[in-house]
């Protein structure tokens, strides 16, 4: 029997006013298990096609599915099936971090007991445990990017959207997140990620989705981009260079 792919997206085209598509005809899926790296330069589209996968865009054509159900059909289950950590930390200020995870775990339902043991893992893993207790107003920077990754991993998902989620983390921050995202891929989840830090994601995605202009013009792994782009054997930097540079 064939296996569900956690995220499928079917001919998408979509933007943000209905004469004006952003998005054309993009399709890909990402499997359990498996990481998959949306790839693009400024404006490609990447963001834009997570928020159409979100549910906060409508598509004008194509459909999205999470675990082959469309969010049409069951907003909730569709809703519970994945969370989303953004460019850009969106916290309530005077809310601490431990009541961030608290609130996230109990809005996707986790047992308490669950609970306790994840986040405690997660403070001390993202070296935050000294912070537990501080408002998020009072965070770093890059502090409060590991509230929102923290919040995501709590609620351990199937799948997880992940925008851009270096900037901003310390040398040992990427390092943890990275790991973490073995372990849950290990564990069965499916990981979307953009990022523009090539040489870093190059080694941990087990596919790429490479968008340019709002179209989908090579995915695969990354001998088969290397291929499309007849780089045999090259580092993803320099595929991806190759293919986005005539349309530039
Ligand atoms: N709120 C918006 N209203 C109208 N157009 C938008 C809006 N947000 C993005 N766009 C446009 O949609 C296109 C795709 O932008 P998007 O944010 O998806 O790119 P991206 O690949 O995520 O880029 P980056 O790497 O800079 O984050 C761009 O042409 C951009 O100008």
């Amino acid at each position: 029997m064939e296996q569900t792919s956690v995220l499928q997206v079917e001919d998408l085209s979509g933007g943000y006013s209905l004469g004006k598509p952003v998005l054309h005809n993009i399709q890909f899926d990402v499997q359990p298990g498996e990481m998959v790296g949306l790839i693009g330069l400024n404006g490609a589209g990447k963001s834009t096609t997570m928020k159409h996968i979100l549910g906060l865009m409508t598509p004008h054509k194509g459909e999205i599915l999470v675990q082959g159900r469309t969010r049409d059909e069951e907003a909730q289950a569709y809703q519970s099936s994945l969370a989303f950590v953004p460019e850009s930390p969106l916290l309530y200020e005077e809310l601490t971090v431990r009541e961030h995870l608290e609130f996230t775990a109990r809005a996707y339902g986790v047992k308490p007991e669950d609970y306790a043991q994840r986040s405690e893992r997660l403070l001390k893993l993202f070296h935050m445990t000294e912070k537990a207790d501080s408002l998020s107003m009072h965070l770093s920077k890059g502090m409060k990017q590991k509230v929102m990754i923290m919040s995501a991993f709590v609620a351990r998902p199937p799948l997880y959207i992940i925008d851009e989620p270096f900037l901003g983390l310390d040398p040992l921050g990427i390092r943890s997140l990275l790991d973490f995202m073995l372990e849950m891929k290990s564990e069965g989840a499916s990981i979307l990620l953009s990022s523009h830090i090539l040489s870093t994601i190059e080694n941990y995605c087990d596919r790429f989705v490479v968008l340019h202009r709002g179209a989908v013009i090579a995915q695969g792994t990354l001998a088969e981009v290397a291929e499309q782009a007849k780089l045999p054997g090259a580092a993803l930097e320099d595929i991806f260079y190759e293919l986005v540079k005539g349309g530039v």
